[in-house]
């Protein structure tokens, strides 16, 4: 049977509503109308292929990129596409580009630091793209700390305007996306200094080339980093280096949305916490975790396919040799990440709200859940993309040889995304943000505080710290309040032991610097937690379509014991389950894989409906 005429079958097979299901992994009809309607616009569009992008020297790719982010702009004009459905396009045309840092961060920051008038002023020129962004934070020296940034900022009250300066070589930035070729401005993080005084790190719009023949303003010394890992990926974007010789600005050039700098030269910080200065970056975190899902369905949409299609031994009188997705091993390995796809969109569209609501509170002056937001925005960042970039390691080698292949659309996927674990912030740095929340919030235990949201759970840990989950058979660990304890448990006991831990640190410092390894696997079981629970509540939702439901209880039961299997050591430890009651939830994991089979490819090829068009590369 042809491959094609198989996925047909397949597809027959299912056993749900796929057009349902097609829904679901939009988020709702609307935004699945609009992903299918663009997507096709961008499939059909011969301006945007794709399928020759490995093959172009560095200078031909970044034509390319040009040209495509060129059409694409036009395209959205003519057809007067609405900001998701451009944001959809841009998404589509799914190569890096600067539009990506001007949209997406640039843009955002203006919007979220600057004042009313800053606004008003800069906001205009950027819709309408008369002028282009980056968001020039990360130095050649430092990235992760921010606080450490060393480009100043210096005040000079005799003529109104900063001075902005690179005093060090390593105070060069280094990394923004779309500085090397592109931007005529850069949001510049600096060192405000007034009257000698250093207030911290602060944004800065900066204009960097001519809006006439684009080249570098007096002062600013400008140009590309250079390669990238692998050929084709990220090289598309033009990662730059910036410079700045005594570079003279207005001083309403400062964003005054956070703290302000008077006429005088007073620096006066808004009764606002500093950190509203990070609020980009927690901003694309949240995005970067649904981004996460689609990366992760492509790579296992990949895999799928090829793992129903092949076939390699067990044939009987000459018949046919065995598909290898009915290897108990492939499925061992390949589904787990069909699962962890929609367990990250499920929890990327519950982070979407929490970061909605923040905003909200934000306006109104309500700091209360900042802390949870950035714990939430920098653990899910940190654990989705390092389990995404795995994850397309792995169904790399689900495809044999042939998921070696640039055609298989494999190797392009790994090499673009991979980068998310580091930008954005490091993972690690962030999970270490994550252990500072988790160790506050046990500090504060007995102070009557009780904790809510994502760490309610901390205010149970007498009682998960003694729970013991109630299995005796396979068939317990598909109750989604057994899973949640024993996730539970987990996670309050390996936060509370590494409280305790720290305890015998005379300096916390000193403590949590010793104790980082175990403060980080603390933070990844909080977050897996925060996993496992969103995708109940999806669950607890009402989803429509025949057999819809069922197939999600299938992923999600195979997400969490997947999860519970490779962290076994953990919950044991925790005393919340047996060893015997581990092997209880491998053997129901076991017996899910065989459901989970006869309707993947369904699963999985429904979501191709919407990306097999853009993976026109991949060969098989
Ligand atoms: C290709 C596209 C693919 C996907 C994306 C899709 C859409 C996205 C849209 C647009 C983006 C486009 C493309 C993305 C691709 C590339 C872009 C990459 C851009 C970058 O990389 S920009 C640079 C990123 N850099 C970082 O992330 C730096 C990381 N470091 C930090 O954030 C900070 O240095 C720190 C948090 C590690 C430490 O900061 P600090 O020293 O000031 O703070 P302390 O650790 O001392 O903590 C003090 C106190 O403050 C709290 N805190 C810290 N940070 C925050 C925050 N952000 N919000 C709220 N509160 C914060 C902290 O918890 C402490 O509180 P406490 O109560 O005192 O404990
Ligand atoms: C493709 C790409 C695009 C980018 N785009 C932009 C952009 O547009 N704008 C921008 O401003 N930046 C950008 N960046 C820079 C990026 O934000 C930084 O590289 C990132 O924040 C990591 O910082 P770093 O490079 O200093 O890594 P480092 O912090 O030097 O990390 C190196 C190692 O040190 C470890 N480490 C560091 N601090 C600690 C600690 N306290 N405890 C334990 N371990 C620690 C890390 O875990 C890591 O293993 C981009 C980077 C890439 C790769």
């Amino acid at each position: 049977m042809e491959a094609l005429d198989y996925h047909a079958e397949e597809r027959r097979k299912a056993e749900f509503d796929v057009e349902e299901m097609k829904i679901v992994w939009a988020g709702s009809r609307q935004a699945y109308e609009i992903s299918d309607r663009v997507a096709r616009l961008v499939a059909s569009d011969p301006v945007f292929r794709k399928d020759n992008r490995t093959m172009l020297s560095r200078k031909d790719l970044f034509k390319d990129t040009l040209r495509k982010a060129a059409h694409a702009w036009k395209r959205i004009i003519e057809l007067r596409l609405s900001e998701e459905e451009a944001s959809k396009l841009r998404f589509f045309v799914d190569q890096p580009v600067f539009t990506d840092l001007h949209w997406g961060m640039f843009i955002p920051a203006i919007k979220g630091q600057g004042n009313e008038e800053q606004q008003q002023k800069w906001l205009p020129m950027a819709y309408k793209m008369q002028i282009i962004g980056c968001y020039a934070q990360t130095e050649l020296g430092h990235g992760s700390n921010v606080q450490g940034l060393e480009t100043t900022a210096t005040f000079d009250p005799e003529t109104d305007e900063f001075v902005i300066h690179s005093p060090t070589l390593t105070s060069s930035k280094w990394w923004p996306g779309g500085l090397g070729k592109v931007s005529t401005h850069a949001l510049i993080y600096a060192r405000l200094i007034t009257d000698g005084q250093d207030h911290g790190v602060h944004g800065f719009i900066v204009q960097l080339r001519s809006l006439d023949d684009h080249l570098p303003l007096p002062g600013i010394t400008v140009g590309d980093i250079g390669m990238k890992f692998g050929s084709g990926a990220y090289n598309s974007m033009d990662n730059g280096v910036l410079r700045f010789d005594h570079v003279r600005i207005l001083r309403d050039q400062m964003l005054m949305g956070v703290s302000q700098v008077t006429r005088e030269g007073k620096f006066m910080q808004s009764d606002v916490p500093r950190q509203l200065v990070y609020g980009t970056m927690v901003y694309v975190r949240q995005k970067i975790v649904a981004d996460a899902s689609c990366a992760l369905s492509r790579a296992v949409c990949i895999a799928t396919r090829y793992s129903v299609v092949r076939r390699q031994f067990g044939s009987h009188n000459g018949g046919p040799e065995t598909q290898v997705i009915d290897y108990k091993t492939q499925q061992s390995r390949l589904f787990p990440l069909l699962a962890s796809a929609y367990a990250f969109r499920f929890v990327g569209e519950w982070l979407k709200w929490l970061y909605t609501d923040v905003t909200q509170r934000l306006q109104a002056s309500d700091f209360s859940t900042l802390p949870e937001v950035h714990a939430c925005t920098a653990g899910l960042k940190s654990v989705t993309t390092s389990a995404t970039a795995d994850a397309i390691e792995e169904c790399r080698k689900l495809c044999g040889g042939h998921g070696y292949l640039s055609s298989s659309g494999l190797p392009e996927l790994f090499a673009v995304y991979v980068p998310a674990c580091t930008y954005e912030g490091d993972n690690v740095v962030l999970l270490l943000q994550v252990a500072r929340f988790l160790m506050k919030t046990v500090s504060q235990l007995g102070s009557g505080k009780k904790p809510v949201g994502t760490i309610a759970y901390m205010g149970r840990s007498e009682h998960l710290l003694q729970c013991r989950c109630e299995v005796e058979r396979a068939e317990d660990w598909l109750k989604p309040n057994v899973i949640l304890e024993a996730f539970e448990a987990r996670a309050a006991r390996m936060s509370v032991t590494c409280a305790k831990n720290l305890n015998n640190f005379a300096n916390q410092e000193e403590g949590f610097a010793q104790l980082a390894t175990d403060l980080a696997e603390a933070a990844v079981a909080h977050v897996q937690l925060i996993i496992v629970s969103k995708f109940i509540e999806k669950l607890q939702q009402d989803i429509p379509g025949k057999g819809v439901k069922r197939q999600l209880e299938i992923l999600f039961n195979v997400y969490a014991l997947s999860l519970l299997h490779k962290h076994l050591g953990d919950f044991v430890a925790s005393g919340c389950i047996t060893p015997k009651q581990g092997a209880l939830a491998n053997e129901q994991l076991r017996l899910l894989y065989s459901q989970v089979h006869f309707d993947n490819p369904s699963l999985l090829l429904y979501m191709v409906l919407l990306l097999e068009r853009l993976l026109q590369s991949t060969s098989f």
